[in-house]
């Protein structure tokens, strides 16, 4: 681990382990990497070092250390020049590679004139199967210099390679691995891919004094840490985003990661095994970043209450075949989300409380959802839930943002007529994008626009016609009650009065 060329370089008092030092950078390469290690650790006793290991992963293996990272960026950007080995990764957005220390390789870095030196090391354990790995940094120094090295050089070291990391990181967007899967030598709990989602607020379809007004609490909350910590609250925001399907509500989170440059952890609740298995996925997310459960109504437990619901809209169903037949399907969908998740409410609710308490740096968790009204008060109640934000159909001011996005236009003749349908017509966003844009060259912005009034036209009719069925059939309906009623006041008169009948006899 120690260049041959700056073996002679180390300045350590004493011929003796000067020469000691020399030879053994000499055949410090024909040594198996792990007595590397103990043989130098025994060099450095006798030179009267000391040394302090820093793991990747803090106390029990539960979250990624940050030291460790800060570090590893730390040493990136300073010491390359003088390792022999380097790792080459690609950098953010692939323009670049980025270097860092390989595996069982030393550095030195030299601070207020003292030299240090990094060691890099990796140990593997488990099975073959199911292989661990841990790595470590092991910074080594003269014992004599071990105040002023705890006191500034770590701190030195930590804060550069925060800011060095923050600049470098290129931001990924993180799947949770099934629990079968969490051996570290792949990836562990989160599988990640670079995000590189094209979302931003401009290109949003919304209300644009609401986006103003959700930017504007992004930008309070992402300079808030003295004020929470003020307040005394963990340095957290939750979003609700409801609103039927197309309307936006995943758009918005990929706008929301790029707006604030963070993270985005998408966080498949069906495959995490039980609620122990959750508090780990969440202890094991980064600072900066957005926590994500799509769906959150269709999730789990919570279906069950949904199901429930329901059953207990469909009891006014007469058909009693029919309540049996979906009581059944009910049962069997229950028993198979039973195999799938033992994830419960309270287990999300300790989670999410739970990782707010644990971790000082900023998270957001969103929750989306098609059918507010079907959650627990409990999972979005004001300080869980900070800000509900409901993603409506599309508008005038949603479809003139889609048609700048897609057509490069401001202004046509039709757009009055537009803005008339949108207001009487159910469209959402989606659906709206989808029909403006460009099928061909051949279609220009006149085409697409016109193709929108005449889909918005046949979408009006379809809903009319769609409200006349329904009151129709809730007309049958009622009919069909009152006359079951009738019939059974008849049978009981009928019955009544041969009672009375036989009394009288
Ligand atoms: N408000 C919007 N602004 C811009 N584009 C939108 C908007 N809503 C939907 N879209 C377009 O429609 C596509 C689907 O939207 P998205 O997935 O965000 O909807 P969603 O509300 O998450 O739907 P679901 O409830 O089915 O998950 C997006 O890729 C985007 O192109
Ligand atoms: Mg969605």
């Amino acid at each position: 681990m120690i260049p041959a060329t700056t073996g002679a370089m180390w300045g350590f008092a004493g011929t003796t382990m000067a020469s000691l030092m020399f030879f053994w950078s000499m055949f410090r390469q024909f040594v198996p990497n792990e007595l590397q290690a103990y043989i130098e650790k025994f060099i450095y006793k006798m030179m009267g070092w000391v040394s302090i290991k820093f793991s990747d992963h803090t106390g029990e293996g539960l979250q990624r250390s940050k030291a460790y990272d800060s570090i590893r960026h730390y040493l990136s950007a300073n010491s390359m020049a003088r390792a022999q080995k380097l790792k080459a990764n690609e950098s953010r957005n692939m323009r670049s590679l980025v270097l860092s220390m390989d595996d069982h390789e030393e550095v030195q870095d030299v601070f207020e004139g003292v030299k240090v030196k990094w060691y890099s090391s990796v140990e593997k354990s488990g099975t073959k199967t199911k292989m661990r790995e841990r790595r470590y940094f092991t910074l080594s120094f003269h014992r004599r210099h071990r105040g002023m090295i705890v006191d500034r050089y770590m701190e030195h070291v930590l804060r550069e390679g925060k800011v060095i990391g923050l600049r470098n990181r290129e931001r990924k967007l993180y799947t949770n691995n099934s629990s079968g899967d969490w051996s570290y030598y792949v990836e562990g709990r989160w599988g990640n891919v670079p995000f590189h989602h094209p979302a931003t607020f401009e290109t949003l379809a919304m209300d644009p004094v609401k986006k103003e007004e959700i930017k504007k609490d992004l930008i309070k909350f992402s300079k808030g840490k003295d004020y929470y910590k003020k307040v005394g609250k963990p340095w957290k925001r939750g979003y609700l985003l409801f609103g039927p399907p197309g309307t936006g509500k995943s758009t918005m989170i990929s706008a929301m990661a790029n707006f604030l440059e963070y993270d985005v952890y998408d966080l498949e609740l069906t495959t995490v095994k039980d609620n122990s298995e959750l508090k780990r996925l969440l202890l094991d997310t980064t600072g900066k970043c957005i926590i994500v459960i799509e769906d959150i109504d269709c999730s789990l437990a919570f279906t069950g209450q949904r199901r429930k619901t329901k059953e207990e809209e469909d009891d006014d169903d007469d058909d009693d075949e029919k309540k049996n037949k979906k009581k059944k399907e009910a049962e069997e969908e229950k028993k198979k989300d039973e195999n799938k998740s033992k994830v419960t409410l309270s287990g999300l609710l300790n989670g999410i409380d739970g990782l707010w308490s644990a971790c000082s740096e900023e998270k957001i968790i969103v929750f989306t959802t098609n059918f507010v009204d079907k959650l627990d008060p409990a999972l979005i109640r004001r300080g869980r839930m900070d800000n509900h934000i409901e993603m409506s159909y599309c508008k005038f001011e949603g479809f003139k943002v889609l048609a700048k996005n897609y057509l490069e236009i401001e202004s046509h003749d039709l757009y009055g007529e537009i803005k008339r349908l949108l207001e009487e017509t159910d469209m959402s966003p989606a659906y709206v994008a989808e029909t403006l844009m460009p099928k061909s060259d051949e279609e220009d912005a006149d085409i697409c626009i016109k193709r929108l009034v005449k889909t918005l036209e046949e979408e009006k009719e379809k809903a009319r016609k769609l409200a006349e069925e329904e009151e129709k059939k809730k007309v049958e309906k009622e009919s069909k009650k009152k006359k079951k009623a009738e019939e059974a006041e008849k049978k009981d008169k009928k019955i009544e009065g041969e009672v009375k009948e036989k009394e009288e006899k």
